[in-house]
């Protein structure tokens, strides 16, 4: 794993975070720190409170308690300086009228003042054979790789993603991967919100899942919700048929199966508990739904 900073200041400090609306409680004190150059995957169920957070941390809703630092400034009362240090990538897709795709870019780069190359930056998004083609006729996938290139277009600081990769075809989405992977490795600051658990494992430094507004866990996807201490499914074939068993110690149990079958047992297969597994056994204990989740 990268090294995290550590010592530095975090990019992010929320403390007792709270959000009404009405009189219904959409975050409840939400405690929080993600370090400089982490990547942080908030997961969650449809109406867990992801991008009413999310949106507090852009400086785009108000909160009602709590304190929220990014970059050490108040989100909601930050001043444009502070907006040139962020980059946000919402769910919705920006239109563009008639603009082509190189158009579109330099159009934008002219807002900042150390903005991307546009050519180096279409390349990065893997859209350099589309700078021609009409924003509004892209695919859904390409359009998305847009919106993040308009995103990092200003080289933020940290870069806000809400679900970046929904309609991305699985070699667009390991593609994008490798883009976020290489700007955490350049120090930006990442926090993506996913209904992917495979895309919060592959990238995630840290992920918290969050529930009714409330924060369940937050850790490293390998120990979320006590994966790593979670009993493994050995199953093989038996003379009577295939078996499976429940163990702490699967590895001694491989090794007791060997000696037993005087060599391989026939089909085995050895199953730790994915982060899809924990993530539905914490989400299902808390009583939330699974709907939108995949
Ligand atoms: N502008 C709003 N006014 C009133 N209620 C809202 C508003 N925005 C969100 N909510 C409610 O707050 C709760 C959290 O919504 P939020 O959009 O933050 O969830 P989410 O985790 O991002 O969901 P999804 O995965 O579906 O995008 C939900 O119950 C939602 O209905």
């Amino acid at each position: 794993m990268r090294p995290l900073g550590a010592d530095a200041d975090p990019a992010i400090e929320v403390r007792g975070l709270r959000k009404l609306y009405g009189s219904a409680v959409a975050l409840h004190d939400i405690d929080l720190e993600v370090r400089r150059g982490e990547i942080f995957a908030v997961l969650g169920p449809n109406g867990a409170g992801k991008t009413t957070l999310v949106e507090i941390l852009e400086g785009f809703r108000p909160r009602d308690g709590g304190t929220v630092e990014v970059l050490g400034t108040d989100p909601y009362r930050a001043g444009e300086d502070w907006r040139g240090r962020i980059g946000v990538v919402l769910q919705t897709t920006g239109e563009f009228e008639d603009l082509n795709v190189g158009e579109v870019v330099r159009h934008f780069a002219r807002y900042y003042p150390d903005a991307q190359d546009p050519g180096e930056l279409l390349a990065r998004v893997g859209l350099t054979e589309k700078r021609g083609a009409r924003a509004s006729k892209l695919s859904g996938g390409q359009q998305r790789r847009l919106d993040v290139a308009l995103g990092i277009i200003g080289r933020p600081e940290v870069l806000f993603l809400d679900e970046p990769t929904t309609g991305f075809d699985p070699e667009a989405r390991r593609d994008f991967w490798g883009l976020i992977r290489d700007l955490a490795a350049s120090g930006t600051t990442i926090v993506l919100t996913t209904h992917y658990l495979e895309e919060a494992e592959q990238l995630a430094d840290r992920v918290a899942v969050i529930v009714g507004g409330r924060i369940l866990d937050v850790g490293v996807p390998q120990t979320l919700g006590g994966r790593d201490t979670e009993a493994t499914i050995v199953s093989w074939t038996g003379p009577d048929g295939p078996e499976t068993v429940s163990t702490t110690t699967p590895t001694k149990f491989a090794a007791d199966l060997h000696a037993r079958f005087g060599g391989e047992a026939p089909g085995l297969t050895v199953h730790r508990p994915s982060l899809e597994d924990v993530y539905l056994q914490m989400i299902g204990a808390a009583g939330a739904t699974t709907e939108g989740t995949r």
